[in-house]
C-alpha cells in the first residue's frame, strides 16, 4: 500500500431506524499515526468504528483501509485489523492462556502454540497462565485484550475506549505501548474520553451527534476553534458560572478552585464583567485555549444547532 494512507474514507454515513447516528463523516490517517476519535456518549465513535474494520456495512460513503475497499474487500480488511471493544471482550471463565489461544485458534494460525507463548512472554504472564482472566486487575484484563488483538500482527489497532476504568499507571504503561508499537509502522485509531490522552495522540477527529466537528493535530484543533479563554479565580463562583451563563456567548468549564470561560476571538471577558457584575471579587486571565475548552464550546455549539 506504499504511501497510501492506512484509512482513507469518505462520507460513511450509517442510520439506525430514522435515526442517522454517523453522518458523512471522511477521516484519513497515515500509516504508523495514532489519531484520537474523540466525542461525547453516543457521538458515533464505535458504529464508526464497526463500519471501519468491515462488521458493519455503511448505508453511504467509501474508501479504503489498509488498500482495500470498505465495501468490497470486508474480508481482507478484517484479517489485517485488530480491534479492541469497548467492554473486556475475551472470556472471563477461560484462562488467560486460552484466551490467547481461543483467538489464534480463530485466525487459524499455523503456530499457535509458539504465538501464544511468546505474546505470554512479552505479558509478562507466562506464570500466570492457568488463572482465570476474569480475576484479573482492569489494568491486566486491558494488556490481555490488546496482547489478543495484537496476536495475529495487524497493521491497523482500532481501539474503542481502551482504557475506561484502568488506573493512571496503567493508562501511561499502556500509552508507552501504543507509542512503541506506531513507531514500528503500525496504524492506531483510539477513542477515549480523557484529555491527556487526547494529547498524547498525532491526530485527532472529533465527533458530536454523528458528525465530525474537527480534525487535524491537537494545535491544528485548538487554532481552528477560534476561542479565547480566561481563568476566573475568587469567591462565589457558582455565582459566575451562573451569570455567565445567562448569556449565550460564554462557554464556562469548572478547573478545580477555578472556572475557564471561553468565547469567540473578540470577545472581552474583563470589559463584560466591569459592566455586569463591577463589585464582584472575581479576577480573568487570559490563558491559553484547552482541548478540553475547545470540545466543550463544539459539544454545546452542535447541540443548538440539533435542537
Ligand atoms: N445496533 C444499533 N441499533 C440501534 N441504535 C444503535 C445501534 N448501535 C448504536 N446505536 C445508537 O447509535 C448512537 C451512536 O452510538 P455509538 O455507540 O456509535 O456512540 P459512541 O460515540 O461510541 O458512544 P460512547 O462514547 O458512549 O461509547 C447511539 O445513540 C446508540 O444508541
Amino acid at each position: 500500500m506504499n504511501g497510501e494512507p492506512a484509512i482513507d474514507v469518505r462520507g460513511l454515513t450509517k442510520r439506525f431506524g430514522r435515526r442517522t447516528v454517523v453522518d458523512n463523516v471522511s477521516i484519513q490517517v497515515a500509516r504508523g499515526e495514532i489519531c484520537g476519535f474523540l466525542g461525547p456518549n453516543g457521538s458515533g465513535k464505535t458504529t464508526t468504528i464497526r463500519m471501519l474494520c468491515g462488521l458493519l456495512e455503511p448505508d453511504a460513503g467509501e474508501g479504503r483501509c489498509l488498500g482495500h475497499d470498505l465495501l468490497r474487500e470486508s474480508r481482507q480488511i478484517k484479517l489485517r485489523v485488530g480491534y479492541m471493544t469497548q467492554r473486556f471482550g475475551l472470556y472471563d471463565d477461560l484462562t488467560i492462556e486460552e484466551n490467547l489461544d481461543f483467538v489464534a485458534r480463530a485466525y487459524g494460525m499455523p503456530t499457535r502454540r509458539q504465538v501464544v507463548d511468546q505474546a505470554l512472554e512479552r505479558l509478562g504472564l507466562a506464570a500466570r497462565r492457568a488463572q482465570l482472566a476474569g480475576a484479573l486487575s482492569g489494568g491486566w484484563k486491558q494488556r490481555l485484550a490488546l496482547a489478543a488483538c495484537m496476536l495475529h500482527e495487524p497493521d491497523l489497532l482500532l481501539l474503542d475506549e481502551p482504557t475506561a476504568g484502568v488506573d493512571p499507571k496503567a493508562r501511561r504503561d499502556f500509552w508507552h505501548q501504543i507509542h512503541t508499537l506506531a513507531a514500528q509502522g503500525l496504524t492506531v485509531l483510539v477513542s477515549t474520553h480523557y484529555m491527556d490522552e487526547a494529547e498524547r495522540c498525532h491526530r485527532l477527529a472529533y465527533i458530536s451527534y454523528g458528525r465530525l466537528l474537527a480534525t487535524g493535530t491537537a494545535e491544528e484543533v485548538i487554532e481552528q476553534a477560534g476561542l479565547q479563554t480566561w481563568e476566573l479565580r475568587g469567591s462565589d463562583l457558582a455565582r459566575a458560572a451562573e451569570l455567565l451563563q445567562q448569556d449565550g456567548r460564554w462557554r464556562v468549564v469548572a478547573f478545580g478552585n477555578a472556572v475557564h470561560v471561553s468565547a469567540a476571538r473578540g470577545a472581552d471577558l474583563p470589559q463584560w464583567l466591569a459592566r455586569h457584575a463591577p463589585q464582584a471579587p472575581w479576577r480573568a486571565a487570559a490563558v491559553p485555549t484547552g482541548l478540553e475548552d475547545v470540545f466543550i464550546a463544539l459539544t454545546e455549539h452542535a447541540q443548538d444547532n440539533f435542537q
